[in-house]
């Protein structure tokens, strides 16, 4: 068995336990028993005077293991007392213990850390406590002793940001007692252990310390700010609060009182949706790199040395502005030197916005620049790997470009098109490349939106879409593979939002109205009127009409758009749309879109006047995602994802869908999949009159679900017919 810990005892009496869980030595309960098991063999041996916990393969812990979290309902099987009993075994059983950690002290793994009367670590050990991320609380004394080793302020802000320290930091703070090189770790911890042992170090318990905690009088005031702020900044969540009360109840009434607490909130916060959403999108993000027939072929991916983009607008600039970040020689091609100046002074913006962000120095910024170059021809193409074509969404200029890059480049180079609207064999149909064209498709601004779409046409050859892959990941994107179809995956499946949210103004309902409830009250960063204007209202026709040709027996044509064109209210690029923007693009709601709204709804026919027809703010979230959701199922069930999960996270890190509700397909199962097919039949029905039946009929895959009680985020079964 691969879960386990093992126990050395050496000759200078240090027993050395060592967690073994490979990669990252998760704490599954079979290692937590057989940690827990090695303890009490070390405490009761006559030749062990001390014991140091460490992990195997240079990494100390990652934590609890959170695929157990995923296989149980509520918590993973943690069980507080026993929690306890680990820890405190750990803390002041008969023989003094030492943490010796290497590459990382996570979570638990940290918590395990805490417990041990001193800790040392490497270089570039990262330490911290992001359970918050999983929707949880620290569950093995975390809430109590980083406050007391660190003070509460700092305390707070790490379990509330979940952002890890390093090991500078950690020293400062006195989360560790020293930092040595990895090879001296094991040696500089026993020796350590051994001088606690012998009376010359002091063996120092956490959970008892007091002098790094702020007074009562200080830190009950920096409680209720952090509570104040986090309510104010995550409305939707709970576990911070519960993981806030526990530090306080711990501070009030001491650690032991605060360990129960802790428990307690603990078991609350595994037991609520958040976790089950968050634990999910865990796991998600990291199988969209697994593609079935891809990554499990036995290829070997092709890393990317250098790549062209061709086009230095907004988005070429962002592509070549990562690349170079991930250490890889870009060239930027543009038609006239006027462009191609603007696309390198871009590059050269970016970076120094990451300069004044402080994430990165100056130096490393110019050296970054300096690996862009620009060209007004493709004479240098013959070396590149890769090219990402970023020019105007016009098809006979992609193909013609296609065409020449054919030509120009070597028969292996990756010929990528970051189109949004075209399609990507169409782009190709100029040249005998089919099986090296892909889709590589960014969301602005593409050196920082995380997601990659990489589109695969029928002919795209499996080692192509691997190296795009591997490219993806290189520059820090989360790829996700997807099928060629209008829209690809993201647009697709959000192009009911607007037009729903349409549809409800054209019913009688205020946009302002419908904006809070997707906003404030559902979580998204905007709502569809306010994501209108900063597409642009003529950016929203052009690609209304696409889903309009592609699928006109279910798109809603919207005729607030068309009539936000014809006013110029572009959104704001011209200052006004839904909304009017002041020189800052602070958005206002403005009086003058009344008589759009009344010019649409007159034309649309659907509101008589008078009172509005009755919608909550659950009415509209459900009237606006519930047609998202079906058209997620027609994705899935067309197979342009590889797995609904791949959904989930495009939908979170490309639209900002909260990731605590799992993102688009994992929210419908937890709503209930059911209820969704319900109330779309019901609008079907209601609105059939007006020709609307088809934008919410629950198409086949959806009604199969909710019929036989199955998860949408199952996936599509072998045989099934769809
Ligand atoms: C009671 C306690 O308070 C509760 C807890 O401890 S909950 C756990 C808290 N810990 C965490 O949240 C840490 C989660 N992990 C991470 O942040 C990152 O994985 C990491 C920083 C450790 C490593 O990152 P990176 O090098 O990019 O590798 P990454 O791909 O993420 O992980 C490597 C593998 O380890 C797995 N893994 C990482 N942490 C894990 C954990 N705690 N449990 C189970 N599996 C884990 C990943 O799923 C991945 O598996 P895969 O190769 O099959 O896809």
């Amino acid at each position: 068995m691969n879960q386990k810990a093992s126990l050395q005892v050496g000759h200078d009496g240090v027993a050395v336990i060592t967690l073994q869980n490979p990669p990252v030595n998760a704490l599954h309960p079979a290692v937590l028993n057989a940690l827990f098991n090695c303890l009490r063999e070390a405490h009761a041996r006559r030749d062990v005077k001390a014991i140091v916990v460490t992990g195997s393969n240079n990494r100390f812990s990652a934590g609890f293991d959170i695929a157990e979290f995923a296989k149980s309902s509520g918590g993973g099987g943690i069980d507080s007392r026993i929690n306890d009993s680990f820890c405190s075994l750990l803390e002041s059983g008969p023989k003094p213990t030492v943490a010796a950690v290497a590459s990382m002290a996570l979570g638990g793994g940290l918590e395990t850390a805490m417990a041990c009367n001193a800790r040392i670590c490497t270089p570039g050990t990262k330490l911290g406590l992001p359970e918050l991320q999983l929707g949880i609380l620290p569950g093995f004394g975390g809430t109590q002793r980083l406050p007391r080793l660190v003070g509460l302020q700092k305390a707070a802000q790490m379990m509330l940001t979940s952002a890890p320290v390093n090991d500078k930091k950690a020293a400062k703070l006195g989360l560790v007692d020293a930092v040595v090189p990895q090879g001296k770790l094991l040696e500089a911890a026993r020796a350590w252990a051994a001088e606690i042992a012998a009376g010359t170090k002091p063996r120092n318990f956490s959970l008892y310390r007091t002098d790094k905690l702020e007074p009562l009088g200080e830190a009950l005031p920096i409680l209720e700010f952090a509570k104040a702020e986090t309510q104010k900044r995550a409305p939707h969540l709970t576990h911070p609060l519960l993981c806030l009360d526990a530090i306080r109840v711990g501070v009030e009434q001491g650690g032991h009182a605060g360990l129960k607490q802790e428990s307690a909130a603990f078991a609350q916060a595994a037991s609520l949706d958040t976790h089950k959403a968050l634990v999910h999108i865990f796991f998600a993000q990291r199988a969209t790199k697994k593609v079935k027939g891809i990554t499990d072929a036995g290829l070997k991916p092709r890393k990317m040395k250098k790549i062209a983009v061709l086009g230095g607008g907004l988005m070429g600039s962002g592509i070549a502005t990562a690349s170079a970040l991930a250490g890889m020689d870009v060239i930027i091609k543009e038609v006239n030197d006027k462009f191609l100046q603007s696309g390198l002074g871009r590059v050269k913006s970016n970076l120094a916005s990451s300069v004044k962000r402080g994430k990165m120095t100056k130096e490393a910024a110019d050296a970054v620049a300096a690996r862009v170059k620009g060209t007004l021809d493709y004479s240098d193409f013959g070396s590149v790997d890769m090219v990402v074509e970023a020019v105007l969404e016009d098809v006979g200029l992609k193909q013609r470009i296609f065409a020449d890059l054919e030509k120009a480049c070597r028969p292996d180079c990756i010929l990528s098109s970051n189109t949004s609207t075209i399609d990507i064999s169409v782009i190709g149909q100029k040249t005998r490349a089919a099986d090296r064209i892909v889709g590589a498709h960014f969301f602005s601004p593409a050196h920082i939106m995380p997601l990659l779409e990489i589109v695969r046409t029928d002919k795209t050859s499996p080692q192509v879409v691997l190296d795009t892959l591997e490219y993806g990941s290189a520059i820090k994107k989360t790829p996700v593979v997807v099928g060629n179809c209008t829209g690809f995956a993201v647009n697709r499946v959000f192009f009911p939002y607007t037009q729903a949210a349409c549809l409800l103004v054209d019913l009688g309902l205020d946009p302002y109205k419908i904006d809070k409830a997707i906003l404030g009250g559902f979580g998204m960063p905007m709502g569809p009127f306010r994501l209108s204007d900063l597409v642009g209202a003529d950016v929203g026709l052009h690609v209304g009409k696409n889903f309009l040709e592609s699928f006109p027996e279910r798109t809603y044509s919207a005729k607030l758009i068309v009539k936000l064109n014809e006013a110029k209210r572009l959104g704001e690029k011209t200052g006004s749309g839904f909304y009017q923007y002041d020189a800052k693009r602070k958005a206002k709601p403005d009086p003058a879109l009344a008589p759009i709204v009344e010019a649409s709804r007159k034309e649309a026919g659907l509101f008589k006047g008078g009172k509005p027809p009755a919608f909550s703010p659950q009415d509209i979230i459900e009237f606006i995602f519930f047609p998202v959701v079906n058209e997620g199922c027609r994705v899935i069930a067309e197979g342009i994802v590889d797995k609904p999960a791949d959904l989930d996270v495009a939908t979170v890190l490309a639209m900002g869908f909260p990731p605590y509700r799992g993102g688009l397909i994992k929210w419908a199962d937890l709503v209930g999949v059911k209820h969704v097919a319900q109330r779309l039949n019901q609008w079907a029905q209601q609105f059939e009159s007006a020709g609307l039946a088809g934008f919410f009929k629950p198409c086949k895959y959806l009604q199969d679900a909710a019929d036989s009680g199955s998860q949408l985020s199952a996936g599509v079964r072998p045989g099934s017919k769809l």
